[in-house]
């Protein structure tokens, strides 16, 4: 990892979108050939630092050709998807099973029992499985209802079983990549673009079984089921009466919550919030949204600064949009720094009209902020790059409503999220 930041801070910056961003990772993780760096085909020839869209720096091409030099950690990216138990790159999981046996499976959804059965019989002989779950971007049409993150849990679950049935240890890898990207995205034009089993080999598979890219049995018999579930529906019950029919049958009752964090840059705002996402998809039969400040900003409040109005509209924005989800039943995690009281009371009134208002203090000190300095804009504001940086040269107004303040110094991330859960319970809302 670079740490150079003054080397490559004034290279041009990219912005990635997801599967671009995806193909960067596979490629710092040891997932490529060398002549294999990804394209990224918009990209400005010559140097060029590239990141994901919270931008945050992934990585560092020095020249057209050149390799890219991972400035994250593993160049692993954030996301529900990235839990780190999981997320392993290429290289690390070969290495680890370097010279065994290795059935290599690749998923994409859901497995059914009948795919199930085809694992379990094409292990026979085989020291190890991974099933490789490809949690990239897009999600294949055929499988948009269940997110990476749900793949990788019931692929956790299939391992144990496959680990006690078929014999042979049995992994979990959440590969950064989705067959429907298009495999072209990770070659230059000329060279000979990677197979998905070419990635599993990567990962150190020598044999490989492709369950991606298409529905197995079970998988079609429950769409087909859903779409006559909604047939009876809609032929047999009158509007009113299928919604709560079917609002009972597949969710909570009753309107949502808007849980709002906010707090400096760095604080730890977004890495509670998507955390807390991901225990809600499992604990919670609402639909679970996070509307991060920094990725808000590229769409919903693209143009918008980071002067006193700017900030205004933007968070007014998120909430507007928060309380919507809300008020049609989901939880809506929104992240941003949020810094004037008017702009959260706003946000309160307009949820507290028709769900629940859950303000968290995410109260990690300046000084910790600025040491984490994920993206270096603390240094960047200090030497007067950045004008009008909350905490450094623009005011935070601490909040005297929240209904629960952390600290990330002092509470790990599973304590945080514990206690954010605890005052979501205490309110209500399951
Ligand atoms: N001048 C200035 N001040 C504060 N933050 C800045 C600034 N310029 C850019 N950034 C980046 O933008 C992210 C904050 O956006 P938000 O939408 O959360 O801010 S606000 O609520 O509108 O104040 C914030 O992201 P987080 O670190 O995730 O909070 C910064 O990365
Ligand atoms: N207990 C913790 N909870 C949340 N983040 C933590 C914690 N400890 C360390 N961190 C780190 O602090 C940084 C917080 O960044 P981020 O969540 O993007 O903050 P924000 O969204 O407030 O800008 C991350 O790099 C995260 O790994």
């Amino acid at each position: 990892m670079s740490d150079d930041w003054s080397r490559w801070s004034a290279l041009p910056h990219l912005v990635l979108a997801d599967p671009d961003a995806d193909a960067v990772e596979l490629a710092l993780g040891g997932a490529l050939t060398v002549s294999q760096q990804p394209v990224v085909a918009s990209s400005p020839l010559g140097a060029v630092v590239l990141l994901d869209e919270e931008n945050t720096p992934l990585a560092v091409r020095s020249e057209s050709h050149a390799p890219l030099e991972a400035l994250r950690p593993r160049g692993v990216r954030g996301g529900e998807d990235a839990d780190p138990r999981y997320r392993v790159p290429a290289l690390e999981v070969r290495t680890r099973l370097g010279g065994r046996s290795v059935l290599g499976v690749l998923l994409d959804d859901v497995a059914g029992t009948d795919e199930l059965e085809r694992i379990a019989a094409r292990a026979a002989g085989a020291d190890d499985v991974v099933l490789l779950c490809l949690v990239g971007t897009p999600r294949p049409s055929y499988a948009t209802d269940v997110s990476g993150a749900g793949v990788v849990r019931a692929a956790v679950a299939l391992a144990d079983e496959l680990t006690r049935t078929a014999g042979a240890a049995t992994t979990t890898v959440a590969v950064p990549w989705a067959a429907e990207a298009g495999l072209d995205r990770l070659a230059w034009p000329g060279e000979k673009a990677p197979s998905l089993e070419d990635i599993a080999r990567a990962y150190g598979a020598t044999d490989v079984l492709d369950l991606s890219a298409r529905p197995g049995a079970g998988r079609q018999e429950f769409a087909e089921a859903v779409r006559r579930r909604d047939a009876v529906l809609a032929e047999s019950f009158p509007a009113a009466s299928a919604r709560e029919l079917s609002g009972a049958a597949t969710a909570g009752v009753g309107p949502g919550a808007v849980v709002l964090f906010t707090g400096l840059s760095g604080s730890g705002k977004s890495t509670v919030a998507k955390a807390v996402a991901q225990r809600l998809e499992v604990s919670s039969a609402r639909r679970v949204v996070v509307l991060d400040g920094d990725e808000v900003r590229h769409m919903l409040s693209a143009g918008l600064g980071f002067d006193r109005e700017s900030r205004s509209q933007n968070v007014r924005r998120i909430g507007y949009v928060a309380s919507l989800v809300a008020g049609a039943g989901g939880i809506a995690l929104a992240a941003a720094i949020a810094p004037y009281e008017a702009d959260r009371a706003d946000v309160r009134h307009r949820t507290e009209a028709a769900a629940t208002f859950v303000l968290v203090h995410v109260a990690t000190p300046l000084e910790v902020c600025e040491a984490r300095d994920r993206k270096h804009l603390y240094a960047r504001a200090r030497a007067g790059e950045v004008p009008e940086f909350t905490g450094v040269s623009a005011p935070y107004e601490e909040p005297h409503d929240a209904d629960l303040v952390i600290d990330t110094t002092e509470l790990d991330l599973a304590a945080a999220v514990d206690a954010v859960l605890a005052t979501l319970r205490k309110a209500g809302v399951e």
